[in-house]
């Protein structure tokens, strides 16, 4: 059933004066608020090492509510719900006086127990957070308790064990809620509506008439204040094991037999597990990685990546990846789903492109006509919505053929913005509903198949940085798909409007 309100609930917000909690979490959960969908009976207690009056943080919790334009009507009240904790996660003695104040306002909201702990904080910390919470007795509560982890999740597949068995001691797999944030994307929602919800698609979405998929997500940012973060992570880390993996997933997974979370992810887990596994000796045949050098984007001359702050001047870190992933199962087999992801890039842009295979026999090639392949493309960002190319006779007295496209766009079906990303996770957490977290299965089947590629990577210098600014990547990643007799679409002509 779905519930339409949220319960009351308490949140303990671990990294309360972060950059995500600022950019993210309030300007989402202040819309769910405007929107009437969270419960008056809601807390926030906001947690970090330095020291701040609640009124101080509520005026944080403005501060960043009205940078993003949310409008002004609730913000007053809104902000009366958040309560400031100077704490040191690392500091046992102060967990008790931080239980204190959960228990006083679990009372003053009528909570019920139900606590959320959001760890918006740096991943050194989860394990120490999720053992605490339990030593403290925070987790010894008669309503729901939930654990909302950020990524990383682990480094590699070892780290994630190990971080996995910490915070298992505390909390159950059913009651972790790892963020990607992807998943709360509004078209990344759609594809699993888009494949099983059409007739038209379904039948096809298989090996006998797709013949390759891409998926490309471009950044023109660079790694910006994050660069000791990044020099560690580099893109494979950073956007392959998680987002990237997540998508392929999503569109390669088979119908679940039910639309809930546990058959959703046992078919999601089975495509992680049917990856084909590449060997480190392969790593140079199926993925290419690149860093950039100066360019121009937007008019403007960037700096190379070695020269962003808090980057090694010879650092051998990826800021672009490109890969060819096959999937050893029935559907399939030998369908390479192409991804690529890069900083820096020509454009922002988060696109899948679906290639349908050429019709056996062209019956218009006398006329001059040579038939583009048909595509699916699905926009998630910037634009949200879905393009079918098909081929169609040209007007007037000829049987001459013409490319054409069927556009759906979000914007023009709602109207107003999609809620964002972290709208719609946050309200699932609210609500208990994981289906759009990643399980630890999946976890650690994304790190089983990412591990020999960033294995075979370290142990090898690169010759960085391989591509400028402003393009789409190195042309090593144009020779991949080259190989297999295919080209990168391209990209920024495929947008919803052209
Ligand atoms: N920023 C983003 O866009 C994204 C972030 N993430 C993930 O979200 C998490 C948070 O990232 P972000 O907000 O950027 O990080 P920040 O570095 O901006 O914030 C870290 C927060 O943790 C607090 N903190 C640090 N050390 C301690 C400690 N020992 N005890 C208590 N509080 C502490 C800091 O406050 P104080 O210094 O006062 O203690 C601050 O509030 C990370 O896991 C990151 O990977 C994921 C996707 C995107
Ligand atoms: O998780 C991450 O995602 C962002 C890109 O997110 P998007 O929603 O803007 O596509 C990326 O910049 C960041 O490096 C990575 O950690």
């Amino acid at each position: 059933m779905i519930q339409t309100n949220t319960p009351a609930t308490l949140v303990l917000l671990f990294g309360a004066t972060g950059d995500l909690a600022k950019r993210k979490l309030y300007p989402s959960l202040y819309n769910l608020y405007e929107k009437g969908i969270l419960s008056e009976q809601f807390a926030v207690i906001g947690i970090a090492r330095r020291r701040l009056t609640h009124e101080q943080y509520r005026n944080w919790v403005k501060d960043s509510v009205e940078t993003f334009g949310m409008p002004q009507e609730k913000i007053g009240k809104f902000i009366r719900h958040f309560y400031f904790q100077s704490h040191d996660v690392t500091d046992e003695n102060s967990y008790r006086e931080l239980k204190g104040l959960a228990d006083e306002l679990d009372e003053k909201y009528a909570a019920n127990g139900n606590r959320i702990f959001y760890l918006a904080m740096s991943p050194e910390f989860f394990g120490t957070v999720a053992e605490s919470l339990k030593e403290y007795g925070f987790t010894d509560t008669k309503g729901f308790k939930r654990l909302v982890i950020e990524k990383p999740f682990g480094w590699d597949l070892s780290s994630a064990v190990e971080l996995n068995e910490r915070i298992r001691s505390a909390f159950s797999e059913k009651e972790i809620y790892r963020i990607d944030h992807y998943l709360g994307k509004e078209m990344v929602q759609n594809i699993e509506v888009i494949r099983f919800a059409n007739a038209i698609f379904e039948p096809l979405w298989n090996n006998r008439y797709i013949s390759n998929i891409q998926i490309t997500s471009g950044e023109t940012l660079g790694v910006e204040e994050r660069g000791r973060y990044y020099e560690k992570n580099g893109a494979l880390r950073d956007m392959v094991q998680n987002h990237m993996l997540q998508i392929v997933s999503l569109l390669a997974m088979e119908p679940p037999i039910r639309l809930t979370t546990d058959e959703i992810r046992s078919e999601k887990v089975k495509v992680l597990r049917a990856l084909h596994p590449i060997e480190k000796k392969d790593v140079h045949k199926y993925f290419v990685r690149g860093q950039y050098g100066r360019g121009i984007i937007g008019g403007k001359e960037v700096p190379a990546y070695r020269e962003e702050p808090m980057v090694d001047p010879n650092s051998n870190t990826e800021t672009f990846v490109a890969g060819k992933l096959m999937i050893d199962n029935f559907r399939w087999a030998g369908v390479p789903f192409y991804i690529r992801t890069g900083k820096r890039m020509q454009a922002k842009t988060l696109k899948i492109v679906v290639q349908f295979k050429d019709i056996p026999m062209n019956l218009y090639y006398r006329n001059g006509s040579s038939l583009n392949p048909n595509l699916l493309v699905i926009h998630i960002q910037p634009e949200e919505g879905i393009t079918l190319h098909l081929n169609v006779k040209k007007s007037g007295r000829t049987m001459e053929t013409t490319p054409v496209k069927l556009n759906f766009s979000n914007k023009n079906v709602d109207g107003i913005n999609t809620p964002e990303a972290y709208e719609k996770l946050l309200y699932d957490i609210l609500r208990g509903d994981a289906t759009n977290f990643t399980h630890w299965d999946e976890v650690a089947y994304s790190w089983n198949f990412v591990d020999p590629i960033s294995e075979a990577w370290a142990e090898e210098k690169a010759d960085f940085p391989n591509y400028a600014a402003g393009t789409f990547g190195p042309k090593a990643a144009d020779e991949l798909l080259q190989r297999d007799g295919f080209f990168w679409w391209p990209i920024t002509n495929l947008n919803i409007d052209d």
